[in-house]
């Protein structure tokens, strides 16, 4: 076994979902993370939340844009966005996580969590989202310390109720939420949240909330979900685009790869694990069409 944990263990489906180009990528990514957030909140009880994890990067932001766009931004018309069945949902049940995040201060447009609440602050109805932002320099605290505080936020969380089908099966990661959806960007080398190849950060699955303090892309000091808290997800989606990242995808869909050369192919969710790419990022992968 790797020390990232053996990828194939356990887990649910694995999908590839073909798009055109970034653009379709990120619009239908949109479309499918609130229909996925609908479908949640329509099997629980209210007020039981939803729990999703946002990405960072590229096509991490275009997607959130996407979604301000498809619930109403602050320019649509307020009688077309109440007609919108978006308006309906109970969007204060649902909250949002980070899968990593840039230990700078929370001003730098280099944080994942400014980018998100750029895009999604430009649709009213998500004001009432919770927002669980990782720590930032400005808070002081030993990069240690910062993810010790993260960690404990998740752990407030771990009681949720979830998904009643996959809960109790033994694999989520004590002290974190049952994650709902959490969505990955994937970096050319195949690093996902800030898990890079070849670092410790790899060697501890088990820590929740893990310090890079090398990382190879920077900025170098960064905070991030440990591989078992991303393996606790319900469903993970690995959202990319662009052929510099076709290596990285087909080197994250083969299951005999090594997690320490390519972290991506660790990450896996409970019951479903979706490759959602465009052609570019799928043209290393046979049959993509492309
Ligand atoms: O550094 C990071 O990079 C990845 C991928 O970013 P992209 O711009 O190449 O799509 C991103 O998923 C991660 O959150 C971020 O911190």
């Amino acid at each position: 076994m790797t020390p990232g944990g053996d990828p194939g263990q356990g887990v649910g489906d694995v999908e590839v979902a073909l798009h055109e180009d970034a653009e379709d990528l990120a619009r239908t990514t949109a479309a499918r993370l609130i229909s996925a957030v609908a479908d949640v909140l329509g099997s629980r009880p209210a007020p039981a939340p939803v729990h999703v994890v946002l990405t960072g990067g590229r096509v991490g932001g275009r997607t959130l844009e996407a979604v301000a766009a498809a619930v109403g931004t602050e320019e649509d018309d307020p009688a077309d966005v109440a007609e919108d069945p978006t308006a309906a949902l109970d969007w204060s049940r649902v909250h949002l996580w980070f899968g990593d995040e840039r230990l700078v201060e929370a001003s730098s447009d280099e944080r994942n969590d400014a980018q998100a609440r750029a895009a999604l602050g430009r649709a009213p109805l998500l004001a009432a989202v919770h927002w669980h932002p990782m720590p930032s320099a400005d808070d002081g605290l030993a990069p240690v310390d910062a993810a010790a505080r993260y960690a404990a936020e998740l752990a407030e969380h771990a009681e949720d109720l979830g998904d009643p089908e996959v809960d109790g099966d033994g694999r989520r990661s004590p002290g974190v939420p049952a994650f709902d959806v959490l969505m990955l960007g994937v970096g050319p080398d195949g690093h996902v949240a800030s898990l890079f190849p070849g670092r410790p950060t790899l060697g501890t699955p088990e820590v929740a909330v893990v310090v890079e303090d090398d990382a190879p892309k920077p900025p170098a000091l960064r905070l991030s979900l440990g591989l078992d808290a991303i393996r606790s997800a319900v469903e993970v989606w690995l959202v990319v685009a662009g052929d510099d990242k076709a290596r990285a995808v087909a080197r994250g869909l083969d299951d005999t790869e090594d997690v320490q050369r390519t972290p991506a192919v660790a990450a896996r969710g409970r019951r479903a694990t979706r490759w959602l790419v465009d052609r570019g990022a799928a043209s290393r992968l046979a049959g993509d069409g492309g």
